[in-house]
């Protein structure tokens, strides 16, 4: 496709999509505004965009798409704002956040200038901010939700689709209410209780203070998202009270739930309790990025010697395998005990694997 794309709002999101919009659409200019005037120095520096706009309206006015990528309640703004501008009758108007009945309902200003709006959310992020941590591979396989209203024609729908062919997503419309709904389930649930248990932790660590050194692979993997952006995760929940209260209300039947079993000590109501939870987590797709990112682990048992970590680096670079993060789950204190590679496809993962055994003698396993 040509024309112009704006981007409104250059962090994670806004400048991971410039890079697959860039990828995909050669010819495209991408024009990018951002409040924080270092963001968008950040961007251009980095490619992400092409141009920086001085402010809304003057990368607004000549624009084919326009995306809105700022936090949700920023969001409604900027749609109020754009409502007043002089925009190109055909322009596409989307944005990429969390949550989208306050969003859609805002944009209906748009509608009446019979200005196109179709909103969006990208299943697909990271606990980290800015458009330094973008990615054109962020959304592979991820869930790419639309809720254009009946209003929308078809073909805007699929322009847009086509624009945002490079995110490699998979496209699925829904209700506005519905999205809310699972969406809230999904993602906004469990980072309130992600903060919840790093908040409890804290204040127990405030009368021991070896929790913190103890807080082990098992505390850091569920409230990994609790490092997520407080600004973000302030204007979703305000933004999607009614499902969460609501949320809420069922944990604390669930927790008395468990308290019960703790009580009456039934050991088989607890192993069912944990049999049930393995049965489903297990069975979520794998494959596929759902509402949790899918993540190719490999689990390395490595002895501790001085160089170990770069060692297994190194053959993996070898074989130019691409990793996409590394970690280390300490077992006991200053004993290295297994090494945890993430690969982007099961592909590299089978490589990586099969690189490390013809290199050493260290052990390998697939985490789930
Ligand atoms: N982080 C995720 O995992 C994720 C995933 C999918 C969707 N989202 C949604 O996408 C949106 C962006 O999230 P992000 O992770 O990229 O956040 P981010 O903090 O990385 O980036 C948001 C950017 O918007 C800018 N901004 C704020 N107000 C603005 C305004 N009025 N005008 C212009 N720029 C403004 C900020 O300065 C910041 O650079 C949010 O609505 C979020 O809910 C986030
Ligand atoms: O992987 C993460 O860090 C995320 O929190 C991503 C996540 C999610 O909850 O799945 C967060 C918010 C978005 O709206 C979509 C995706």
């Amino acid at each position: 496709m040509n024309g112009r794309v704006f981007v409104i709002g250059l962090g994670l999101i806004g400048g991971s999509l410039a890079l697959c919009i860039k990828k995909q659409h050669k010819e495209v200019t991408i024009k990018g505004f951002d409040i924080n005037r270092e963001q968008a120095r950040l961007a251009k520096m980095l490619g992400v965009i092409d141009e920086a706009a001085e402010n809304i309206p003057e990368g607004a006015k000549d624009a084919d798409l326009i995306i809105i990528s700022a936090p949700v309640n920023d969001t409604k703004s900027i749609i109020q704002a754009l409502s007043n501008l002089p925009l190109k009758p055909e322009v596409i108007v989307t944005d990429t956040g969390s949550t989208k009945v306050t969003i859609v309902n805002t944009a209906s200003i748009l509608r009446k200038q019979g200005i196109t709006f179709i909103g969006g959310h990208p299943m697909a992020g990271s606990h980290k901010s800015g458009v330094s941590a973008a990615k054109e591979i962020l959304f592979e396989n991820a869930f790419y939700l639309l809720t254009p209203d009946d209003n929308v024609e078809a073909v805007k729908v699929e322009r847009l689709k086509e624009w945002l062919k490079g995110t490699n997503a998979k496209f699925l419309t829904i209700a506005p209410s519905n999205h809310d709904y699972l969406t809230g389930i999904v993602s906004h649930f469990p980072h309130i209780i992600a903060a919840s248990i790093v908040r409890q932790t804290e204040k127990l660590s405030e009368s021991e203070h070896l929790i913190p050194r103890l807080a082990a692979g098992g505390f850091r993997d569920i409230t990994r998202i609790a490092s997520s952006s407080p600004k973000m995760w302030k204007d979703i929940l305000l933004h999607n009270r009614e499902v969460l209260i609501e949320l809420l209300s069922q944990w604390q039947d669930e927790m008395n739930g468990v308290k019960d079993l703790l009580e009456t000590g039934n050991g088989e109501e607890i192993l069912d309790y944990f049999s049930q939870a393995k049965r489903f987590r297990d069975g979520l797709p794998q494959k596929e990025k759902g509402a949790i990112p899918s993540f190719y682990d490999l689990y390395v048992d490595v002895p501790d010697y001085p160089g170990v970590v770069s060692e297994v680096t190194g053959y993996l670079a070898q074989e130019k395998i691409s990793i996409t993060n590394i970690r280390i789950l300490e077992t006991r204190e200053d004993i290295i005990g297994v090494l945890v590679i993430s690969f982007q496809t099961e592909e590299d993962r089978e490589r990586a694997e099969k690189c490390i055994l013809s290199y050493t003698s260290f052990s390998t396993s697939y985490g789930s």
